[in-house]
């Protein structure tokens, strides 16, 4: 019979013993004494002579001692197991001499049990209570080792401090940083009036003291109270590491922080900005741009936070955050169009200025048109959400913008001063960079009062780099403790002054983040977008966005003016009869932006200058006169070879693709025109589905 079998036999008959199983007390001493009655009755209705058994006995003792010492038991279970076997020998070798159906073998049998479970019993207790001991003698062991380091990390660092700082501390503890680069020492300070910050004031001397490697500091940090201070000490310098920006790009919120880079323990720096304005100085080299992408990179991750992004000097950290979009060289598993990382980037004195007004007129509207929702929250602050998002207004050198000596330019530093001012509480936030004008923009009050979330970037510069009034109150922190690009230090109002390193952030992460942040954007709130109106809902008309493609790096036209300034091309009519790549792509943009995006809903009525918005979206395509691009004349002219058999969108990207990038998004928006006006015909349904010609379609009569 199968094991199956028997095994639904038995399912119905009562428990099923297991056989291959080990024994437990009971069932050990259960089996031990039916083996021997069994035995005992057998042998002696078959008249076996008894001293068999007691060789079986003695056999069975002497296995199961070779089998224990193999497994390591006690020998206390040893001798128990050993014993049972004996014990039920002799029994059963007594019982088939005397007869074992009488009252005292019987009975003597069931004493024998009970004592045979008793004392399995005890030795499993004792058994399970040995393995415990063991395994606490080799944690005890562990810790012991471990606390000797630590004890002495602790005696070395007492005499340290003495020895440096004068102060006698009592160490209460040390904590060996996971990542591996350092540790903390949390200690009490003598009576008598010591603080903290005498021991963080003789850093840079602790850390030759410790005669730690360069770029590794000793820093101290309140403790729990002000008798108590803390002691970083990193023993490996991550800060001369290159590492790339983390490859998971989940979403974040500005509620819940955003990581800017990593401290010396590795540990990443989150910047909170909800109410904080933040202030970026670093000299040409230093690994501003870098930094600036890595802040771009977490405020598109983030749910709740719409990013605008100024950057007169010739877009350089904004473009790589909207051209891959813009180019279509991004697309969806799914296919979908991609969104640019940042909502708005301004590359002009124009647009910059635009762009500050209606941040002006946004925070102004919100201020009202959100009385009910601060009332019913019982806050002054508005609570940002993915329905309400902070607007992230990025500057890049806009310290520089504030210290302008040119009159002009200084009133975009008043608008960014006025939004600083204004719109705290309403959610609009700015991140200033500067090149080195620290002085002037730090003398600032507005600036030292707001952005108090501030970052110097060394990279080894030491010209100009006056790191007491960027950390005031920060003491011991040097220039050349950082001497790697992409490293300085950063402070927030959470964490002090101290050595951080930007991520290396790599275009292709930025595609990357592009891509996968696209459907994760927030759409600006009803009451904000009613007051950022066209200027907003229009910032990526043709006029406005023609600097970004003459400044891409394919550009083949030769239209590109040197240096940074607004592009001659952006003045260009939009409808010449022969439009150019970059009008093919801008078009290609818009169109795909209003196909998938409601970006804002235009709330002005049309006006003679506002041309109609369509319903639902901006239809930024809407916006000018539409004229076919070379691109499409290929793709009307392939829609009219394909005769009365007809094609598909796909077949016609893949026919447009190498000449002119055309993708298959593109194609369907041509085609669905040209079904709506009358140019083509769709014929078929689900995946037969094909364009015709009207020359070539059913029962047209043919066109002479
Ligand atoms: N976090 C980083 N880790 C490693 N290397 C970096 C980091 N940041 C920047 N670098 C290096 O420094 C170089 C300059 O960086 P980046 O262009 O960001 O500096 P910048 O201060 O903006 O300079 P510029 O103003 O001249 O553009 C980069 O090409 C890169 O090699």
């Amino acid at each position: 019979m199968s094991s199956t079998a028997t095994a639904k036999q038995n399912a119905g008959s009562g428990p099923v013993l297991d056989w291959a199983a080990g024994h437990g007390p009971v069932t050990g001493a259960l089996s031990a004494t039916t083996g021997a009655f069994a035995v005992a009755t057998t042998g002696a209705a078959t008249a076996m002579p008894p001293g068999w058994a007691l060789a079986v006995g003695a056999a069975g003792a002497l296995g199961h001692t070779v089998v224990g010492l193999r497994v390591r038991n006690a020998g206390r279970t040893l001798a128990t197991r050993a014993a049972s076997w004996l014990v039920g020998a002799g029994w059963t070798t007594w019982a088939m001499t005397h007869g074992p159906l009488t009252w005292a073998a019987l009975g003597s049998l069931a004493t024998i049990g009970v004592g045979i479970g008793a004392a399995a019993r005890s030795s499993a207790l004792y058994e399970e209570a040995r393995e415990e001991e063991a395994i606490a003698a080799e944690q005890r062991a562990i810790a012991r080792e471990l606390s000797a380091e630590r004890r002495a990390i602790a005696a070395e660092w007492v005499d340290r401090i003495q020895r440096v700082c004068g102060i006698t501390v009592r160490v209460l503890g040390v904590e060996q940083w996971p990542t591996g680069a350092g540790f903390s020492i949390d200690a009490e300070l003598p009576p008598g009036g010591a603080t903290w910050n005498k021991i963080a004031a003789e850093s840079p001397r602790l850390s030759a003291d410790a005669r730690l490697p360069h770029g590794c500091t000793a820093t101290a940090s309140p403790g729990i109270h002000q008798g108590r201070v803390i002691v970083d000490v990193t023993t490996l310098n991550v800060l001369e590491q290159e590492r790339t920006y983390p490859a998971e790009y989940g979403p974040l919120s500005l509620h819940t922080g955003i990581p800017w880079g990593y401290r010396t323990n590795a540990e990443e720096i989150r910047a909170y900005l909800r109410e904080q304005c933040a202030l970026i100085v670093g000299p040409t080299g230093s690994g501003k741009t870098n930094l600036v992408h890595s802040i771009l990179a977490g405020f598109a991750r983030a749910e709740d936070v719409l990013t605008w992004v100024i950057d007169l000097n010739a877009g350089s950290a904004g473009l790589p955050w909207v051209l891959p979009a813009l180019n279509g060289e991004i697309t969806t598993a799914d296919g979908p169009p991609v969104r640019p990382g940042i909502d708005w980037l301004a590359g002009t004195f124009d647009e910059a200025m635009t762009m500050l007004d209606t941040a002006v007129r946004v925070a102004k509207q919100r201020k009202m048109g959100y009385q009910n929702v601060l009332a019913r929250a019982n806050t002054d602050l508005l609570p940002v959400s993915p329905k309400i998002p902070q607007i992230m207004l990025v500057i890049d050198e806009g310290a520089e913008i504030l210290a302008s000596p040119d009159r002009q330019v200084r009133k975009l530093g008043e608008k960014i001063l006025e939004v600083i001012r204004i719109a705290r509480a309403i959610g609009i936030r700015t991140v200033l960079t500067a090149l080195g004008a620290t002085g002037s923009v730090l003398s600032n009050l507005m600036i030292r009062r707001e952005a108090k979330v501030r970052v110097a970037l060394t990279g080894g510069e030491t010209e100009g780099m006056d790191l007491s009034k960027m950390f005031p109150g920060s003491r011991g922190l040097r220039v050349d403790q950082a001497p790697h690009k992409g490293a300085g230090f950063m402070a927030t109002p959470e964490s002090p002054a101290a050595l951080f390193k930007a991520w290396r952030i790599l275009p292709n992460q930025i595609r990357e983040i592009i891509a996968a942040t696209s459907d994760r954007h927030p759409v600006l709130d009803e009451v904000s977008a009613k007051a950022a109106g066209a200027a907003y809902a229009r910032r990526w008309d043709a006029e406005r966005t023609a600097w970004m493609l003459d400044r891409t790096p394919d550009d083949t036209t030769g239209t590109t003016p040197a240096g940074g300034g607004l592009s001659l091309s952006a003045l260009r009519e939009p409808n010449t009869e022969q439009a150019t790549p970059e009008d093919e792509m801008l078009r290609r943009f818009r169109e795909q932006i209003d196909a998938q995006f409601a970006t804002a809903a235009d709330p002005h009525t049309p006006t003679a200058e506002t041309a109609p918005p369509a319903a639902g979206g901006l239809n930024l395509s809407a916006l000018r006169g539409e004229q076919d691009s070379p691109a499409q004349q290929a793709a009307l002219a392939l829609l009219l070879a394909a005769g009365t058999e007809g094609t598909g969108a796909s077949a016609i990207a893949r026919a447009l693709a190498d000449e002119y990038g055309t993708t298959r998004q593109t194609v369907v928006g041509w085609l669905k025109t040209w079904t709506q006006d009358g140019t083509a015909v769709r014929v078929g349904e689900g995946t037969k589905a094909r364009y015709v010609h009207r020359r070539h379609a059913p029962g047209q009569p043919p066109e002479s």
